[in-house]
């Protein structure tokens, strides 16, 4: 009889647990939920429920949860939920406990802003005995959690590695197509959220629907742009992760970048400040990573500099709307 696989999701958040509660009710392998703080994990065991994040959801009882590490010496998947910001020092912090054939999967949307880099690109730095790869696309976790249907696109280097671990990952409510193409997958999911901030202030600043549907699209624009300049693909940006997520985030106030937009243009930020809001965190950096390529990005531009203070909202738009032009 072969030997279960198991399944270590890291960061007990919104779409760690998410996560790890879709592959624990779906899959054939068992799963664990690798959390660091201890109340909380003791709190999640017992009640099976993560109200503040996943308000109403029945965690399965086939999920495991732990703070202890080792756990990581039999997995054969690892997927990494915890902020883009954070995936080099929680990866550099389990790497001595990981079972050395273990696929690292990153589930985190941006870009490292000390080094501009991807973040497959850090965890090959900091695991560079493992393969990794991300996985983006639309789904908020509450959506994930409770078994709605959701798609979304896992990038590997190697393209049978990719096709290998999204039919281990996928299950009846989860479907997860695999790409070759960590680039584009990536530059989708960082840039979508800086683009749903920029859709939140237009939906604040009661720009219209016509304002957003523009936005969107020239967004895109952008987002492959970049992604090509990276080296990786425009038709990638074309699906789940860029432009599906860029639909579902940057017209829905579930989505906390889209809410810290629309709290930009009114200023109130009561409902945003204590959410993680990646767009913030990577508006900056793909500007500078535009520039560095030769890229027009003039929406991430704006909001990079909305978001520094060095630019009002009216005088941005002012901006967008008067750029010399040109064909689409
Ligand atoms: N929420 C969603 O709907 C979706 C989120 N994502 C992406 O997933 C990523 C995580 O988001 P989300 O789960 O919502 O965020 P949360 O803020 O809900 O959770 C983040 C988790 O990461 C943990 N964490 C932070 N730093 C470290 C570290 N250095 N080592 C170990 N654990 C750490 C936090 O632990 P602690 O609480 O102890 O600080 C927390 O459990 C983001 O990049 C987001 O874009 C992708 C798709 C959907
Ligand atoms: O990426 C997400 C859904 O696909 C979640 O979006 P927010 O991080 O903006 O809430």
């Amino acid at each position: 009889m072969s030997k279960s696989k198991q399944t270590v999701v890291i960061g007990s958040g919104a779409f760690g647990t998410a996560l790890a509660a879709v592959f624990a009710r779906e899959g054939e392998d068992e799963v664990m939920l690798l959390g660091r703080n201890a109340p909380l994990i003791e709190e999640l065991r017992k009640t099976r429920r993560h109200e503040a994040v996943l308000p109403g959801v029945d965690l399965p009882q086939a999920l495991n949860f732990t703070i202890d590490p080792s756990v990581l010496q039999t997995a054969d998947t690892v997927v990494m939920a915890v902020p883009a910001q954070a995936q080099r020092s929680a990866a550099l912090y389990y790497a001595p406990y990981l079972n050395g054939d273990a696929v690292i999967v990153s589930a985190a949307k941006g870009i490292e802003r000390a080094s501009g880099r991807l973040i497959t690109d850090v965890l090959n730095e900091a695991l560079p005995h493992h393969h990794s790869g991300a996985l983006s696309g639309p789904g908020f976790a509450v959506d994930l959690a409770a078994g709605k249907p959701i798609a979304m696109a896992l990038a590997f280097r190697s393209p049978e590695l990719a096709r290998d671990t999204a039919t281990i990952l996928s299950g009846r409510t989860f479907r997860i197509y695999a790409s070759g193409d960590p680039v584009g997958v990536q530059i989708g999911g960082a840039l979508k959220n800086v683009l749903a901030i920029a859709c939140g202030i237009v939906e604040g600043a009661k720009l219209g629907e016509s304002a957003r549907a523009a936005l969107i699209s020239r967004g895109l624009a952008e987002m492959s742009r970049l992604a090509v300049a990276m080296g990786g693909e425009a038709e990638t940006v074309r699906g789940l992760s860029g432009l599906g997520d860029l639909v579902l985030t940057g017209s829905s106030r579930q989505s906390r970048n889209f809410r810290y937009g629309v709290a930009l243009a009114e200023g109130n930020f009561e409902s945003v400040n204590a959410a993680l809001v990646e767009g913030v965190y990577s508006a900056s950096v793909a500007s500078e990573l535009a520039a560095s390529h030769a890229v027009q990005m003039p929406i991430s531009n704006a909001v990079a500099r909305v978001l520094d203070g060095q630019l009002g909202i009216e005088k941005a738009l002012e901006e967008l709307m008067t750029r010399p032009i040109t064909t689409e």
